[in-house]
């Protein structure tokens, strides 16, 4: 316990004030109030900030707590500072001004912290003081509540509220309100607050967050009431004495029946001379009411140095308000020995010490009665009644709550409300708090009602799996009343949502109508050639048609992922036919699939893998295969039901035992097909052909490629990939969601993966070797041309045979003119000439073949010739450039 300052001039100046303002220790930490070192103690003791993600400051200014909350909690936590004056900008917080008595700071706080909620509340407030004691700690106690009532809505379950309280009367109301909420409370006084300050901090932890708080716990009308009627009617004569015995020797339990000071008395700082103490008869009353016993006359300074008097009894009788039972004893024992040494009457204190033993029992004992006797003289019901109250209350308030969910939700989506507003009517509904300030209990009701009937009359499954919220459901009868009209209003607005659903549809089928690739796609189909793999999901027909519910976000993601590898597909076209056939095969094997489903459940019969023909071209298969083939010819059974035998045997018997003939599953070798058939993914499994496109296909996007560099450059693991696919995108529920929100959260709500340079510049040469590739028409034109070639030859070999068989010609003769024709079918074939007829003069307006033009022809205009001509000369100059 250090030393008693004084209150005003140097007084004021101690240890942490100097290290607040002057000394280089806080320099270094850059504190802005020596207050910071109040919650630095306190998070010493109890140790709150380090586990906190998100922290509420209210009554922040000048910001030391907030400083300190920021350096203490874990980087990226959430820091919001709140406050009348406004606070210089710290790192990592984020700051308000506003009163948090009002609505508005509610407001500001719960925007900020969306639906975040708080591990720890802090609360340091002090109003302006400077008017009569009394109202100064009333309004004290006033903005403790309202804290407490912030706390309350934001804080999580198992959260921690530390606020500052002033030793008044409302100090045991105070903390008898925060005992019903938290599950641990203590008040303690952190060694840098001076001791002639009446404040003391409480640390009110493990939050039970019950769903339904009376309003009247945070309502000072009714938590302060006692203070004027127990006053008035004198319930608590010799409460007083109660008190003083209870401060003692229970100083952390909750004193119900203390009435604080005495009437007039408002003295806040009470000092008694040691003398009155030792030789009081009734020690236990002056430790309890005292705060501070002093050494003043002659004989006390002297015990002072008395060696029974140690350091510890000093500091004791330095501050009693913040002794604990332990320290009380060392005083009674200090007195006792002081008395015996001072001839002093001996005998009372073993009676002494036996009836406070008598008292503390009593004191316990009598516990559940006070506690029962304050609830009576406050008004309020027994605590047992309380309880069953708020847990009836709080079953309702929670099938509200998730009824008004499911509400707001719709609501958001007819764009009736705002996603932030879902929060604050939730909470004020759990919250109950509506009575004074946050009302909005009588707006939310009816709807709540609404929402709840609805739920029962579609049957709908109440969540939470919570029978006793459907029995409840079930029993409220008097809901039904307003059956037909609920009923009423669900209709429209399902009528409202198709109407909604039905517009967007159309929509979203003219934007793609207008797209030009929608538009290529369409004519491709109608052409009936080149059409698009439609990917493995096109099984189901028109994806645009799917329903949202059956798949939603895969389907969108799907969909997004044919969208992209179409479009470079598109850009790719031409010699890309092999690939295409692939995928075709790949798409077909699903929808064949899908049409085997209807027909025929077998699975086709499989072609042998490389690895199977490998092993089943060993020795030993030779006679097994002659077996076979003798003794049905065919290879497999028809009959044999495939998709009964086990994937790895149906994959090749790769698996299978050999020596072991009756477990081998022979599969069909079809002889006809090349390599790159054996080579194909036949697994008939969707998931086995998904994962075989990815892989042949799935570098495709620059993230793709980016992810795909580090892992093999080894700046990425496999794990933190893995674990970076769990985000807020990826966790999104989508049940009952509409298309076109799906549709818009495809588009804009993804992950923004950080791409590489190289990433773009490895893609951009993949592109660019695919440009360099000929486009189908080209390599078709060139097939002709070889084509025509091969026939030239054709034709020249058959004539120089028949030159060959001719008997008239010499040898020299024959090979000459062999030679000759084979030059001319090796050659090129002589373009036939078109002769260019300019249609002037006599040739103007001459239908049909001009006179004296034989082959071909075609007639021109002067123009069209000049124009021709132009072309060529620049097509020539270009082909000179490169
Ligand atoms: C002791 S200071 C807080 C010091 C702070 N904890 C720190 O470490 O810097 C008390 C603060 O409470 C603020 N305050 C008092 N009443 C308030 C109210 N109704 N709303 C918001 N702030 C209030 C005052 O403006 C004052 O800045």
């Amino acid at each position: 316990m250090g030393k008693a300052q004084k209150k005003t001039g140097k007084g004021r100046l101690d240890k942490y004030y100097k290290l607040a303002k002057n000394s280089l220790k806080l320099r270094e930490q850059g504190y802005r109030a020596r207050s910071a070192f109040k919650l630095i103690q306190l998070n010493k003791k109890f140790a709150f900030l380090e586990s906190a993600r998100c922290c509420i400051d209210l009554c922040a200014a000048p910001g030391g707590w907030l400083q300190v909350a920021s350096k203490y909690m874990p980087a990226n936590s959430v820091i919001v500072g709140v406050d009348l004056v406004s606070i210089k900008p710290i790192p990592r917080v984020v700051t308000f001004t506003a009163d948090i008595t009002t609505p508005q700071c509610r407001n500001l706080i719960r925007n900020e912290l969306k639906d975040w909620k708080a591990d720890v509340v802090l609360h340091d407030g002090a109003p302006n003081v400077g008017t009569a004691w009394v109202q100064d700690a009333y309004s004290q106690s006033e903005l403790v509540l309202m804290s407490l009532k912030l706390a309350v809505e934001f804080l999580v379950r198992g959260g921690t509220f530390v606020t500052k309280v002033f030793r008044s009367v409302d100090y045991n109301n105070l903390m008898w309100v925060f005992g019903q909420l938290f599950g641990k409370v203590e008040a303690t006084k952190p060694p840098s607050s001076r001791n002639v300050s009446a404040e003391i901090f409480v640390v009110c932890r493990d939050f039970l967050a019950p769903r339904h708080i009376d309003p009247k716990f945070l309502d000072p009308k009714h938590v302060f009431k006692d203070l004027s009627t127990s006053a008035a009617s004198g319930l608590d004569k010799g409460s007083s004495a109660n008190n003083a015995h209870e401060n003692v020797f229970m100083p952390e339990k909750k004193r119900r029946k203390r009435d604080g000071y005495d009437d007039g008395d408002h003295t806040l700082f009470r000092q008694v001379p040691a003398g009155d103490f030792v030789r009081s008869a009734e020690p236990i009353n002056v430790l309890g009411l005292a705060n501070k016993i002093v050494f003043q006359s002659e004989q006390e300074k002297g015990w002072l140095d008395l060696s029974i008097t140690t350091p510890d009894v000093k500091a004791n009788c330095d501050d009693l308000k913040v002794l604990g039972k332990r320290d009380f004893k060392t005083l009674l024992k200090w007195r006792l020995t002081l008395r015996g040494e001072l001839g002093l009457d001996m005998k009372a204190s073993p009676v002494e010490e036996l009836t406070e033993s008598a008292e503390i029992t009593e004191v316990i004992d009598e516990e559940q009665q006070i506690q029962q006797e304050v609830c009576e003289l406050l008004g309020w019901p027994s605590l047992e009644r309380l309880k069953a109250e708020a847990s009836a209350k709080a079953k309702r308030e929670r099938r509200r709550a998730n009824e008004l969910k499911t509400k707001t939700i719709q609501r958001m989506q007819l764009q009736m409300t705002a996603p932030l507003d879902i929060g604050l009517e939730l909470h004020d509904l759990s919250l109950k708090m509506g009575e004074d300030i946050f009302d909005l209990a009588g707006a939310e009701k009816g709807l709540n009602r609404h929402g709840g009937v609805v739920r029962l009359v579609n049957n709908e499954e109440i969540p939470e799996d919570n029978e006793d919220e459907r029995e409840e459901s079930e029993g409220e009868g008097v809901e039904d009343l307003d059956l037909d009209v609920d009923q009423d209003r669900e209709r429209k607005l399902s009528a409202l949502e198709a109407e909604l659903d039905g517009m967007y549809d159309a929509y979203q089928e003219k934007l793609k109508e207008r797209d030009t690739k929608h538009k290529v796609k369409e004519t491709r189909r109608k052409n009936g050639v080149l059409e698009e793999w439609p990917g493995v999901q096109n099984d189901t027909g028109n994806d645009s048609d799917s329903d949202p519910s059956e798949g939603g976000w895969e389907v969108m993601v799907a969909r997004k992922q044919m969208d992209q590898d179409s479009s470079s597909d598109e850009e790719c076209d031409g010699d890309r036919v092999g690939q295409k056939r692939n995928r075709q095969e790949l798409g077909s094997v699903s929808s064949n699939k899908k049409v085997k489903l209807i027909t025929d459940l077998r699975e086709p019969p499989l072609a042998p893998t490389r690895v199977a023909q490998v092993w089943f071209s060993q020795d030993m298969f030779r006679d097994v295969d002659t077996k076979v083939e003798d003794a049905g010819g065919d290879q497999v059974d028809d009959d044999v039901d495939m998709s009964s035998t086990p994937a790895s045997s149906r994959s090749g018997g790769v698996e299978s035992e050999p020596g072991h003939d009756d477990d081998l599953q022979i599969v069909p070798n079809d002889h006809g097909e090349g390599d790159a058939e054996i080579w194909e993914v036949r697994s008939g499994n969707p998931e086995d052909e998904r994962k075989a496109y990815v892989e042949e296909y799935g570098l495709s996007t620059a993230e793709a490629v980016t992810l795909a560099q580090q892992l093999v450059n080894r700046k990425m693991t496999t794990t933190r990939l893995i674990d970076d696919g769990f985000n807020r995108y990826s966790l999104n529920a989508k049940d009952g969601l509409p298309t076109w929100f799906l549709d818009d959260e495809a588009k804009h709500y993804k992950p923004n993966i950080p791409i590489t340079k190289e990433a773009v510049i490895t893609l951009r040469a993949r592109q660019r070797a695919l440009d360099a590739r000929p486009i189908k028409k080209i390599a078709e034109a060139k097939g002709r041309k070889r084509l025509r070639a091969a026939r030239r030859l054709e034709k020249a070999m058959r004539k120089a045979e028949v030159v060959n068989a001719n008997a008239d010609m010499t040898e020299n003769e024959k090979a000459k003119q062999i030679e000759a024709l084979m030059k001319k079918g090796a050659s090129k074939a002589k373009q036939k000439e078109v002769k260019v007829i300019v249609a002037k003069g006599g040739y103007r307006g001459v239908k049909g073949r001009p006179k004296g033009v034989k082959g071909r022809y075609t007639m021109v205009d002067a123009r069209m010739k000049k124009e021709v001509r132009a072309q060529k000369r620049r097509e020539k100059s270009r082909g000179k450039r490169r």
